[in-house]
């Protein structure tokens, strides 16, 4: 059976959007379909799959990684949904969209949307191991859980291709893992290997993330705006005085089509 597809991106985090109003459409979204959506070479390819379903409390994104695992929050993910509901459904600005993580607010104009991706929780430092070495980690989670790793230059995170594994059992479900490093004052880069979908161009809530992170570090006032650099543009991140994270980028849709995988 052919159904409607779209594509779009937020900082090259790429998304296959799945317009499901009456969820009668994708019913029974399996892990191996999403693979299928996400696969790029035999399939659309994409970092995750959005499926966009019309519940009687509004529009939900249920959102799933490349590997067909469900996550509670995708930052970049919710830019691009907005977008959609926007563009194709109607939905005007600010909107409130649910999540496995609670409703978030977005709001925007012209190319750039911004997510109110609500309240951070930081946790003792831990460590992964990535690409067989051990990694000392602020852990933090955004609804999704985070591991954030200084490191002296980002060559240093090429072991970040191969799969983290957890030695200590803190992340059971498996984690995101940001290596970021210092580029200037409340300017910070990072690449992510992301839980579900390997290495990928942004990682939003992991961009929030890095911000807490860098934040905390600095003992910065809140409200102060970091820069956050990522493989596949930039992001702006703000922690504001009630414990908010504003988080602030490009939301794309780049095609559409219909699609029978
Ligand atoms: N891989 C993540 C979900 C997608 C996060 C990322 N694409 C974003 O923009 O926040 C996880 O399993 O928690």
């Amino acid at each position: 059976m052919s159904y409607p597809f779209l594509k779009g991106h937020g900082t090259e985090n790429d998304f296959v959007v799945l317009p499901d109003p009456d969820g009668t459409v994708h019913g029974d979204l399996s892990a191996e379909r999403v693979r299928a959506l996400c696969d790029r070479r035999a399939g659309i390819g994409g970092d995750g799959v959005l499926r966009a379903v019309r519940r009687d409390d509004g529009w939900f994104m249920d959102y799933r990684n490349a590997d067909g695992s469900v996550s509670e929050m995708c930052g970049n993910g919710i830019r691009v949904f907005a977008r959609y509901l926007h563009e194709r459904e109607g939905e005007a600005f600010p909107m409130r969209i649910q999540t496995r993580d609670g409703v978030k607010t977005l709001d925007g104009a012209g190319d750039e949307l911004t997510a109110d991706m609500g309240t951070p929780e930081v946790f003792e430092d831990t460590t992964v191991s990535v690409g067989g070495r051990s990694w000392t980690a602020r852990h933090v989670s955004m609804g999704n859980p985070h591991a954030v790793v200084f490191v002296d230059n980002l060559a240093e995170a090429g072991p970040l291709l191969e799969e983290p594994e957890h030695d200590d059992g803190v992340f059971p479900e498996g984690v995101n893992v940001e290596f970021v490093v210092r580029r200037g004052e409340h300017h910070v880069a990072m690449r992510v290997h992301e839980r579900g979908s390997g290495e990928t161009r942004s990682c939003g809530t992991g961009a929030c993330a890095v911000a807490v992170v860098a934040a905390l570090a600095d003992d910065a006032p809140r409200g102060t705006a970091y820069r956050v650099d990522v493989p596949g543009g930039t992001l702006h991140v703000v922690w504001t005085e009630d414990d908010r994270i504003l988080m602030t980028g490009p939301a794309l849709l780049v095609a559409e089509g219909v699609t029978d995988l």
